[in-house]
């Protein structure tokens, strides 16, 4: 039996044919039910079709399925919709299960491809032949939900006598048309259940059931692709609300879904015509920026609207597009792999030109996923918590916790159950339900133990055990628990020192220094420029470059940063503020105490910069204050707004006291 023939093509979507206007209603996620269930004048067009096509009442359906070569091609043509719908159908059948419905999906043409269901009406279904093969389309059954929902090309409930046939009145059936990009239908999910089953909410689950196969088709669709996910609230990524859009590795936009057009208040149509960066008035490599960052979060974007929105982005290119994106300048091709990984590195992130950085990265890329204890060394803010998370990020544990415990900040008292967990009423203050502890939690992942000399030596005794035996025994508890983590360590103290002083236990030490790599100090790098350069991309200026004089750039080189990255990227970020709309960062943008732990290093950093007088620092920084205080009018209290300073320090510069 072949149906389909003559059969007119399904509808597109709903909204295609539509006004403007109207376009934008039916993309605004209309939640009604009553917008969708037993539409009285959409059950009168359709019987006024059914009528039509030469179908009577009180017909018998036609029952018989595709023979069985029709019905695998059948299969085989819809091998991409059955994939992605078959995991949502088994959930949505969860939801309804023992409620006498079934869960149906169809093809374009309302040919069933799946279905499961409830024992006791299948039976029921059997005899009107809610099977694999058998065709729902309104041509052969009349009205119905599936061929309803096609012949619309819009979510259609169709309730008990509303079904043309006579023979199906003991059915309630709610169908949604599942849509490809372009707003062809691809096929239709549908729950069909006894008539007394009927249920209000039925129809709200089957179309956001509907909605996450084109979400999921929609995302597969475009494998070559940068996929990003948005929403005005960032709860909302993930979900089924959220906006997904499509560009070429180029910034080309290619498709959106119908969320996407919603918020960026533009039809499929006219996004044709733009790009990543007119959509969002940024380039595409802010993404790809982004994303080389150890832990991105969401990025925050601006619609051309001038709506915000939080986003979040898959970046599924291919090896060249790849490389294209992360080749860092300084990166000597022999490190480069010669098959990339096909997601951004977060350790080649952090190689920025620095050959010492360059040697540390090359061991650890040696290590990475074969569970060798890492201890990180380094002065406080060389981001020894950002290379844990990138060697986590690069692990094959990546999709697993990452745990980060600071042994300095915990208190000695509460260290044992923060990472060890406890039982329900292990001690007083316990919680109710017990705590799982940091160490549970990291199972399958990274524990990072950062500031691990502090750690209290009875505990160390612990967590050698733990990292020899691999189980874990909560507070007032006898059962021991299996654990698979793989422990990067931290510190910048002497390790070794604290063994000589028996405040570490060599044992531990030795337990924990399988790789042990030591973080240069910001003074010692050699990339500076490209760290600055980075640092202030992240700072962002309202999508503006910011750049650094080049006084200013010698001034950093001669510095002897204590606070390391942390503080040359807060200095930075405060100085971007400072330099506004001007985007160049000079003296006058840097703050106060900085200058004045630039005057009092050693002569010999700050020589350089003061060959002459005028050209010292001091001479620079009152240059500087003094263009502000004529700028200003002569104003003191705006001149120390407009440089971030005190007063007193303008007073002082100028000598006006
Ligand atoms: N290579 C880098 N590029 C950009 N930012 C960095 C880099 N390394 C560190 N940072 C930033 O510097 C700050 C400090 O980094 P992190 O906390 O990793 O340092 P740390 O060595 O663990 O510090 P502490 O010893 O004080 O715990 C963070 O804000 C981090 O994002």
């Amino acid at each position: 039996m072949n149906s389909l023939r003559g059969a007119p093509a399904p509808a597109k979507r709903g909204s295609q044919n539509l006004p403007e206007g109207d376009k934008m209603r039916d993309i605004s996620y209309n939640r009604s039910a009553q917008h969708f269930s037993c539409d009285p004048a959409v059950i009168e067009k359709s019987h006024q079709r059914s009528s039509a096509y030469g179908l009577d009442q009180h017909d018998k359906p036609d029952i018989m399925p595709l023979d069985r070569s029709s019905l695998s091609l059948l299969l085989e043509q819809n091998r991409v919709l059955h994939a992605h719908a078959l995991p949502v159908m088994e959930t949505l059948y969860e939801q309804i299960v023992n409620t006498h419905n079934m869960v149906i999906l169809t093809d374009a043409h309302g040919v069933i491809v799946h279905a499961l269901g409830d024992d006791d009406f299948l039976v029921k279904a059997n005899r009107v032949a809610l099977n694999p093969g058998v065709t729902w389309s309104e041509q052969s059954k009349g009205t119905n939900a599936i061929g309803t929902a096609i012949a619309e090309g819009v979510p259609t409930t169709v309730h008990a006598d509303a079904h043309y046939l006579s023979a199906n009145h003991f059915l309630t059936c709610s169908a949604a048309p599942i849509f490809d990009y372009q707003g062809n239908i691809l096929g239709v999910l549908d729950v069909s259940g006894d008539r007394g089953s009927y249920h209000k909410h039925t129809m709200a689950l089957v179309r956001m059931s509907a909605q996450m196969i084109e979400n999921q088709l929609f995302t597969a669709a475009f494998e070559n692709a940068v996929t990003l996910h948005f929403h005005s609230r960032p709860e909302f990524i993930g979900t089924l609300v959220e906006g997904i859009a499509c560009f070429t590795p180029g910034g080309r936009f290619l498709s959106a879904n119908r969320s996407a057009m919603f918020q960026l208040g533009l039809s499929q149509a006219a996004l044709q015509s733009h790009t990543f960066s007119s959509l969002f008035g940024l380039p595409l490599s802010t993404l790809f920026d982004h994303y080389r960052t150890a832990a991105p979060g969401l990025l925050n974007l601006c619609l051309h609207s001038g709506v915000k929105v939080y986003a979040r982005a898959e970046l599924r290119l291919s090896n060249s597009v790849f490389q294209h994106y992360s080749e860092l300048p300084s990166l000597p091709a022999a490190a480069v792999p010669k098959v990339a990984p096909r997601r951004l590195s977060s350790l080649r992130y952090l190689n920025t030109g620095d050959p010492h950085m360059a040697t540390l990265i090359g061991k650890l890329d040696k290590v990475i996923g074969r569970d060798i204890p890492i201890l990180i060394t380094g002065e406080t803010g060389t981001g020894k918590e950002l290379l844990a998370q990138a060697i986590h990020n690069d692990s094959p544990r990546k999709n697993n916790a990452f745990v980060a415990v600071n042994c300095a900040s915990i208190p000695e008292t509460l260290i044992e159950s923060e990472l060890f967990g406890y039982e329900e009423g292990a001690f007083t203050g316990a919680r109710k339900k017990g705590g799982q502890g940091k160490l549970l939690q990291a199972n399958g992942g990274t524990l990072f133990l950062d500031e691990i000399g502090d750690m209290p030596l009875s505990l160390q005794a612990r967590l050698l055990r733990v990292l020899q035996e691999r189980v874990v025994t909560p507070l007032g508890s006898t059962k021991a628990i299996p654990v698979n983590l793989a422990v990067i360590c931290a510190t910048n103290r002497n390790l070794r020192e604290l063994i000589a002083a028996n405040l570490f236990r060599e044992d531990l030490y030795y337990r924990l220094n399988g790789l042990v790599v030591k973080l240069p100090a910001l003074r010692e790098r050699s990339d500076l420029d490209v760290i600055v350069d980075r640092l202030l991309a992240e700072a962002g200026n309202e999508g503006r470059c910011c750049s650094v004089a080049p006084d200013i750039m010698e001034l950093f080189r001669r510095h002897s940063w204590p606070g390391n990255f942390r503080q040359l990227s807060n200095l930075l970020r405060t100085a971007v503020v400072m330099a506004g709309e001007d985007g160049l960062i000079r003296l006058e943008h840097l703050p106060d105490d900085f200058l004045e732990d630039v005057q009092a290093e050693p002569p010999l950093a700050v020589a350089a910069v003061s060959t002459d007088g005028a050209g010292s620092l001091e001479g620079l920084a009152q240059a500087a204050v003094r263009s502000a205080y004529e700028a200003c009018g002569g104003n003191v209290s705006a001149t120390a707004k407009a440089l971030g300073v005190s007063r007193n320090t303008v007073y002082r510069k100028l000598n006006l006291r």
